[in-house]
Order: C-alpha cells, then structure tokens, then sequence
C-alpha cells in the first residue's frame, strides 16, 4: 500500500483572514517504508497527516492511496479508506478511548467496526506480547494503565474554591461486573457469569505486582498528593494495606489529614479494617453498589454470603475510622447517601428490608443513627472520582 500527497494545500479560514498552513507539499510513503517529517512546532506536520487520512479537505492537489485519489471521497468509500489509513495522535491520552480496555482498543485497530476482544483475543495477546505486556494487560481499561513516569503539569493543591487537584487514583483491581475483583473468594459459575466470559471459579488477580503499586505509590506520595487506591475485593485490599504499610514506614505520616484512601472496599474482611484504620488510611464506601445491585452480588456473581458482608460501613465504623460514602455518579444518583441528617439511602433501605437488595440485608454494614453518643463516628459523603 503506497500513500502519497501530490502537491496538497491547506488553508483554515477565508477571505483575508485566509491562512495557508501546507503550500503545494509532495510526498510518498512507499509500503512497509516509514517517513520522519521534522518541523517546528506549527509548521503543518499534524495538518499533512490530518489531510491524508481524510480529516482535512486540501484546498488543491491530491491525496493518492495505491496511485487511487482518495481526497474528496465520502460516505462507503471513504469508511473503506478509514479501514486501511489511520492517524495515531501524538497525544497518547487524546489517541486512546480512556473508557475502553487495553483489549477492545487493539480489536478495535484490527477491526473498527466490531471491536471484539474475544474474537481476536490470540491476536490481541500477541500485539500485548510484542511489547513485553502480559496478555492479563488486556482486561485493564486504558486510565488503569499508569506509571509511576507518569507526570502532571498540576502542582498537589492547584486550582480554586470549586475544583481543586488533590490526589492521584490508582486501580488495585477492578470492577465485580467485568471478572476483575481480585477477591479470595471465586466467582460463581451462573449464566451471568458465563455471559461475562468469567470462568467457573475464576478469581482475578491485583492489577499491579506489589512492586509495581509501591513505585506508583511511592512517585506520588512523595510528590505531596494525596492518593486514592481502588480495591474492591480482599486480595486487592491485602496487597495495599501491605505497600502502604512499606510506604509508611519508608515515609510516616507527616501531622494533618490523612493522604491515603482505599476506595469501595466492598469485599475487605473485618481485620482488614482494622489494620487500615492502623495505618491512618481512611476507606470509601459506595452502599449503593448493594442497594441497586445486591441481588446480582448474592446470585449471580459471589452468593449470599458474599453479598451478605458486601459494602461493610458498620465494620469499617466500628474500628473507629472516619469513613466516606461515595457515589459513581452518572452509573447511580449523584447524591446517593444524602447527608448525616438520615442514614445513607442504600443502608437504610438495607436496614429496613426493603429496597431491591433486601433479600441480603446485614444491619452489620447499617450506620449508626446521628442519634448516636457524641464522640462515636459518623459518616462523611464524598465523591470519587
Ligand atoms: N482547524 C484549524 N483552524 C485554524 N488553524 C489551524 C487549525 N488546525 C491547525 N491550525 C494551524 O495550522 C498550523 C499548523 O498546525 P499543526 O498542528 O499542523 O502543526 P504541527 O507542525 O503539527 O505542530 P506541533 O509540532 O506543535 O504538533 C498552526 O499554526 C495551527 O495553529
């Protein structure tokens, strides 16, 4: 496949204001050739790029694919092109769908019309071999995939009264709904399950090795930010009570709030609760996970007694932490465990047996009524992400 541009133009804007970015530029990229083009900085090279795979219309001369003009094409025969010429932006983040895994992201690149990561999972695997990834890479979605290079223009703290940055989130597993809760426990083997793709009795593993989360912990810890650990099941719990606590002991705890969070928590066993509250790491629950999906917990992923300890806020109060309720809003309403005037909306519901999820109701995981003795713990509503 040879590409070629043939005396392009470009120009943005019209009339006097016209300027003219690419003037009667030529070139030819021969099949299996690669071409470096080197300008300064707004000289046009993402402007000749954008023109050839048909994103910008040349004012005059021609875009050729195989000796074929393909400039001012439309419609099928334009999406036929699409399929073969494609740009990858120079911005990594701006290149790559943030909300698609690893996986659907290379399916896609093989077929952009049906992105299917299991129809091309040998391939998928291969591409992720070629770059020394593990073929687990692939379940990941592209914002778990940091690094601890990854830099930030923002200083801890920037911003102003309404948006400021504070932290950083790193993901030790991932979602129940997609196979990722790295958990002791397996998941069951139901036809949700098997709709998912989940094998019977699989139980995923932490996202990161425990080298790798204490780098990533480690370059943005001792940057000042605060940072937010995604760890939904007890494996992944397990490993960051375990980093943080090297963490700590490499760098206590300066005086002040505290700057580690585990987020969701959702399967973390009561000891666990407690040696986070040792720590000084504070948790974030999302009751609402169980009050709109307990019963997929109870019967469709993990079995009720899973679910019956699912979402514990009672247990992680009961150590003493001060602990948060978030939301994942716009997946649930955005204001889910309304304020300390009456207990979070899922627990409640919880409590008193009604409710969608009633069916694994623990008042173990209920909050405590303001009512309760001053000095004791009340919960605070926050948002995570
Ligand atoms: N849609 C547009 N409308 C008006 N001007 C534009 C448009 N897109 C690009 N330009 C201008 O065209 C010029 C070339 O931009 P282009 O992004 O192609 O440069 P570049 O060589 O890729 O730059 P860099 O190396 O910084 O990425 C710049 O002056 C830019 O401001």
């Amino acid at each position: 496949m040879t590409l070629a541009a043939e005396n392009v133009t470009v120009a943005f804007g019209h009339g006097r204001r016209a300027v003219t970015v690419l003037d009667d530029v030529s070139l030819t990229v021969p099949a299996g050739t690669s071409l470096g083009l080197v300008g300064e900085s707004g000289s046009g090279k993402s402007t000749l790029a954008k023109a050839m795979v048909g994103l910008v219309r040349p004012r005059a001369g021609r875009v050729l694919l195989d000796g074929e003009e393909v400039s001012g094409l439309r419609g099928a025969r334009l999406t036929a092109v699409r399929r073969r010429v494609q740009m990858v932006s120079q911005d990594p983040y701006s290149s790559l769908n943030p909300r698609m895994t690893v996986g659907r992201a290379l399916a896609e690149a093989l077929d952009p019309r049906r992105a299917d990561v299991r129809a091309h999972a040998a391939a998928v695997a291969r591409g992720l071999e070629a770059v020394a990834l593990d073929a687990d890479a692939a379940r990941l979605r592209l914002y778990e995939v940091a690094g601890p290079a990854l830099r930030s223009e923002v200083a801890p703290g920037d911003g102003d009264d309404l948006v400021r940055q504070v932290g950083v989130k790193i993901w030790a597993d991932g979602s129940p709904w997609t196979g990722n809760l790295a958990a002791s426990f397996p998941y069951l083997d139901t036809p949700a399950t098997r709709m998912l793709g989940v094998p019977p009795g699989h139980r995923d593993r932490p996202n990161h090795t425990d080298a790798e989360l204490l780098g990533l912990s480690l370059a943005y810890y001792t940057a000042g930010w605060q940072l937010a650990c995604h760890a939904n099941g007890d494996q992944a719990a397990e490993q960051v009570l375990a980093v943080w606590s090297e963490l700590l002991a490499r760098h206590p705890a300066p005086p002040g709030p505290p700057r580690l969070r585990m987020e969701h928590v959702s399967a973390m066993r009561p000891g666990q609760f407690a040696r986070a509250h040792a720590l000084g790491i504070t948790c974030s629950l999302f009751p609402d996970h169980l009050h709109y999906w307990g019963e997929v917990i109870a019967d469709d992923l993990f079995g009720p007694a899973v679910a019956e300890r699912w979402a514990p806020v009672g247990t992680a109060l009961a150590t003493g932490m001060r602990v948060s309720l978030h939301n994942d809003s716009p997946v649930t309403p955005s204001i889910p465990c309304t304020t300390s005037a009456s207990p979070p909306r899922g627990c409640r519901a919880r409590a008193a047996g009604s409710g969608p999820a009633s069916a694994s109701a623990s008042p173990r995981r209920c909050v405590p009524r303001p009512s309760t003795p001053p000095g004791s713990s009340t919960p605070t509503t926050s948002s995570a992400r």
